[in-house]
């Protein structure tokens, strides 16, 4: 569909849609579609849409900082040292949920939570709790490496960055305030001791050893975690009776700092009063690419009103919530829907002959469907089982944004939800039937896959023809012929244009979304490319189904 097909209604439509976003942003994507713009729509919508990569830079919490202190009682006036301990700082976690569908609400820069300081009469600080970040389901976590200019710096070379351009003894100086508490008016002398230049010496080492450990796990063991599955977990078997259950926090991606020790550690035959305690270390600081892959098995391909999301509703038995109006783009975001098959190939949410309102309504408005549809049987309760029982196959499809002219370069509602359909095991084009021309819809959607990735196209196995219904009239001969007349021309059309990656041919079946037409026939042909497409990559790539098995990083999985 040209850009300037578009009706003045759909566009009022979608700048009040955006208005209520208050995103201004969000203008150049509606006039971009509106063909008002050329080409750069920008597509961050900053937390209403869809977004499935992000740069995270995360800083666990850094550790109290210890305390100098002596204990002080009446009638004894030279108390030991009391300082207490940093609390630890809090450590940073990802959780994978099945809640989230879209990595939007997620910042970009997590601060962990400090530990507390340490206070006289040897009271230790609080730890920093612990932050969980939430993904969804299907998000890989990768840690970007040093050399990437996308990376954030840690914490060796951040410090090193606020010492530039001062001289020797200022960068002396500020190392150390950043390292050590003072008692009151004693900094001065205490540098000059013995026992404080040790206990200096041996905290730069530990440093060193800390630094060196951390390259190494960088390179032996970068961050890669694959988040297929929700993550289970259990409680440990010894817990105590009456323990709290407490939810996993997932996987643990930066430490928070140790907390700073109090004067008592630094307690020694030589020195008997040590005016000196230690600051609590900086947290890990990492740098993390979130990619949000949205594995399904089917990804639906068509221009804005196809009924895409029609037919989505009508597989998933109208579990699988996608809006559907007859105004274009209705959906925005990729959503994606879970189609269960019974062994008869039923599936669930097909409906019975003569049950379902829709064929009725065909009937009483006098059109019928083509020749060769077949209403879907229902499963869900027929026999007075449940489906759970019948269930024998399920394949997820992912029903997407309408893709118009140009949506590969950003223009419309632009190309992030391509990714989805980049990462599907099989697309299916939707086509409207009753459109003047589907064919020329065929073909702006095939050079959009292309100019998005070229050999895209291929993956492409059925285009489904759509609102069969509106075809065929009053069911009067002439209509029905012509009806048949314009599928066989669809279907050598196809024959002729479009080869899938093996070079076969691709189906074309007609159906009618609205009404459940054909749809069994849908599910069936589906059913043998996602398993046809799952053995291959089970071949091919037996690793790639590894859950959670850190791997060297990659550029790109796909
Ligand atoms: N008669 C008839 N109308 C249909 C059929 N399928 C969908 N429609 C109608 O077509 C319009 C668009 O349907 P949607 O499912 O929202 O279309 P879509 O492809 O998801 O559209 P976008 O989300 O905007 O890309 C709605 O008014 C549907 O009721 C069908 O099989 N027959
Ligand atoms: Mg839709």
């Amino acid at each position: 569909m040209p850009r300037s097909t578009y009706t003045e209604r759909q566009i009022l439509r979608l700048q009040s849609l955006l208005y209520h976003q208050k995103k201004t942003k969000v203008y150049a994507t509606v006039f971009a579609a509106a063909g008002e713009l050329n080409g750069n729509g920008n597509n961050d919508l900053q937390g209403q849409t869809f977004l499935d990569n992000l740069i995270v830079s995360i800083r666990a919490g850094s550790g109290g900082d210890g305390c100098a202190a002596f204990h002080r009682e009446k009638f004894v006036p030279f108390g030991p040292p009391s300082g207490g301990n940093g609390g630890r700082g809090g450590d940073v976690y990802i959780l994978p949920t099945p809640h989230l569908t879209t990595l939007s609400s997620i910042s970009k820069k997590i601060h962990g939570n400090s530990g507390g300081n340490g206070k006289g009469t040897w009271q230790n600080g609080k730890n920093g709790e612990p932050l969980v970040i939430r993904v969804p389901l299907g998000t890989i976590v990768r840690e970007i490496p040093r050399g990437d200019s996308r990376r954030s710096k840690d914490e060796w070379e951040a410090e090193e960055e606020s010492l530039e351009g001062m001289n020797s003894d200022d960068r002396l100086k500020k190392m150390r305030d950043n390292r050590w508490v003072h008692y009151p008016q004693f900094g001065e002398s205490n540098i000059t001791r013995d026992s404080f230049k040790d206990a200096e010496k041996a905290l730069y080492r530990q440093e060193r050893e800390r630094r060196l450990a951390r390259r190494q796990r960088e390179l032996e063991a970068p961050i890669y975690l694959d988040f297929d599955k929700d993550m289970e977990w259990s409680r440990p078997v010894d817990a105590p009776l009456g323990a709290r259950h407490r939810e996993t926090l997932g996987h643990l991606v930066a430490s928070g700092g140790t907390g700073g020790l109090g004067n008592p550690h630094f307690l020694s035959q030589l020195n008997r009063a040590p005016k000196f305690a230690t600051r609590g270390q900086p947290g890990e600081r990492i740098t993390l690419a979130l990619e949000l892959k949205i594995l399904s098995d089917v990804g639906f391909v068509g221009m804005p009103n196809a009924g895409k999301s029609t037919l989505l509703r009508a597989l998933t038995g109208g579990r699988a919530k996608s809006e559907v109006a007859s105004y274009a783009f209705t959906t925005l975001n990729p959503v994606v829907g879970i189609v269960r098959v019974a062994a008869d190939g039923t599936f669930e949410g097909g409906v019975k002959e003569g049950q379902v309102a829709g064929s009725m309504l065909v009937r009483s408005r006098g059109t019928k469907p083509l020749s060769g549809m077949r209403p879907c049987a229902s499963t869900l309760t027929a026999g007075g089982y449940h489906f759970d029982l019948a269930e024998t196959f399920r394949f997820t499809i992912a029903d997407n944004p309408g893709l118009i002219s140009d949506s590969s370069e950003n223009v419309g509602l632009g190309h992030s939800f391509l990714r989805s359909m980049e990462r599907s095991l099989a697309l299916a084009y939707i086509v409207d039937l009753s459109s003047p021309a589907p064919w020329d819809e065929l073909l702006v959607l095939r050079e959009e896959l292309e100019k998005y990735q070229p050999g895209m196209s291929r993956k492409a196995r059925i285009v489904i023809a759509n609102k069969a219904d509106l075809l065929g009239g009053d069911g009067d001969d002439a209509a029905v012929a012509e009806a048949k007349a314009k599928l066989r021309r669809l279907e050598e059309f196809v024959a002729e244009k479009l080869v899938t990656g093996e070079g076969r041919l691709l189906d074309v079946v007609p159906v009618s979304a609205k009404f459940s037409q054909n749809l069994t026939r849908v599910v069936g042909l589906m059913k043998t490319y996602v398993q046809e497409a799952r053995d291959r990559l089970l071949v091919q790539r037996p690793k790639e189904l590894d859950v959670l098995q850190p791997r060297p990083l990659l550029d790109a999985p796909w």
